[in-house]
């Protein structure tokens, strides 16, 4: 017997007690990951061409994860450790390059690897067009872009590349955005004379801005990555950015979370080639132009409150041709594949000048 405290020989057997776990859940990891590459191989011989990325499917894993969940881990940490299982198994079957608003270190990034986890290739892109266009040629199978803030309301150049692109949206992902105000590490936080970000994180910011430095500059760039990356070499500058941008670029973070809405959010599209299958709990997204006559906004609308269909969102922005004066951006619940959505698209197809579907997928699980 151990003449060490009892409490020592407790956390000795405990750590035994984990080792056997640990050594189940390896095994069981392995028999996971060796499932999904017989999937990869029974993909293959069904499709030659097959898609391996399933979002669908992965929404389905995951909320299972957390109806079953029993704790003490919380719902969203398990599904997230099981996002990552899944990226890793995935990887296994193909890895999946990903295109994001970059550079490294912006909240476009955090968003892909929440939505695709580590084992994606993230591909960094200087502007969203070029994300769109990566996805188009093939180089990428998917792209992540931002498409509404909760602050800011949408962005509007996103909405903008669906009308000249045929492009599917595969999936959504929604991010809680945490401004810090960052420096770098030889900077005298009393020299800071020009703050740089992003003008929407400049918006979310100001009146953290107006009462903290009232006397800065405030000067607006192509993300906050690239924020970050200019202080690195400014003494009089500091940059707001996100916690990522600063482990990037080996910023000090001076001031976390500054931004003046604590529910500040941002939500991201994932764009993609292929058509999503239904897992059961989607959304659609369509653009709708409209015949130039009175009520035909009704008209468009009357549907969905006919069929009951729960409209999530509806943008106007002006068409890119001459023909159509404005377009709808429109989110609703629901999967092309619903019987009661076919009705609802059939009514909208009678009264539209145009529809464009942009595709259907899984309402966002974690
Ligand atoms: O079920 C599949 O189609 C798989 O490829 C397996 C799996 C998984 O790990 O659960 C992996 C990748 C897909 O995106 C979906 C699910």
């Amino acid at each position: 017997m151990s003449d060490k405290p009892n409490n020592t020989q407790a956390l000795l057997n405990l750590r035994d007690e984990i080792d056997g776990i640990d050594k189940q859940i390896h095994t069981l990891l392995n028999q996971r990951a060796t499932c999904a590459q017989k999937v990869a191989e029974a993909k293959l011989q069904d499709d030659p061409n097959a898609i391996f990325y399933r979002p669908e499917r992965e929404a389905q894993v995951l909320r299972k994860i957390q109806e079953r969940n029993q704790g003490p881990l919380a719902d969203e940490d398990v599904a997230r450790l099981f996002r990552q299982i899944m990226s890793a198994c995935l990887s296994l079957e193909k890895s999946q390059k990903v295109a994001f608003l970059g550079p490294e270190g912006t909240f476009c990034q955090s968003a892909a690897i929440k939505h695709f986890g580590d084992w994606m290739q993230s591909m960094p892109m200087t502007t969203i067009d070029e994300v769109f266009r990566e996805v188009e040629a093939g180089a990428c199978e998917y792209g992540v872009v931002p498409v509404e803030n909760s602050t800011e309301g949408v962005i509007n150049y996103t909405l903008d590349s669906f009308l000249n692109s045929n492009l599917k949206i595969s999936g959504e992902v929604e991010l809680r955005i945490h401004h810090n105000l960052m420096t770098a590490k030889t900077n005298d936080p009393k020299n800071i004379t020009r703050i740089y970000s992003h003008q929407q994180s400049l918006a979310q910011c100001r009146k953290w801005l107006d009462a903290k430095y009232p006397n800065a500059e405030r000067v607006a760039v192509n993300s906050n990555a690239e924020a970050a990356k200019r202080v690195m070499s400014e003494w009089n500058s500091a940059a707001i950015a996100g916690e990522m941008a600063a482990e990037q670029y080996d910023l000090l973070i001076l001031n976390d979370k500054i931004e003046d809405k604590p529910d500040n959010s941002t939500r991201f599209l994932v764009i993609g080639r292929s058509e999503v299958q239904t897992s059961g709990k989607d959304k659609t997204s369509l653009i709708i132009s409209m015949k130039n006559q009175p009520g035909a906004l009704f008209n468009i609308l009357k549907p969905f409150k006919d069929l009951k269909v729960d409209l999530t969102r509806v943008e106007t922005r002006p068409s890119s041709s001459s023909t159509w004066a404005y377009v709808f951006f429109i989110d609703f619940l629901g999967h092309l594949e619903d019987e009661n959505i076919q009705k609802l698209m059939q009514q909208i197809k009678q009264t539209a000048a145009d529809v464009k579907v942009l595709g259907s997928y899984p309402v966002a699980v974690i």
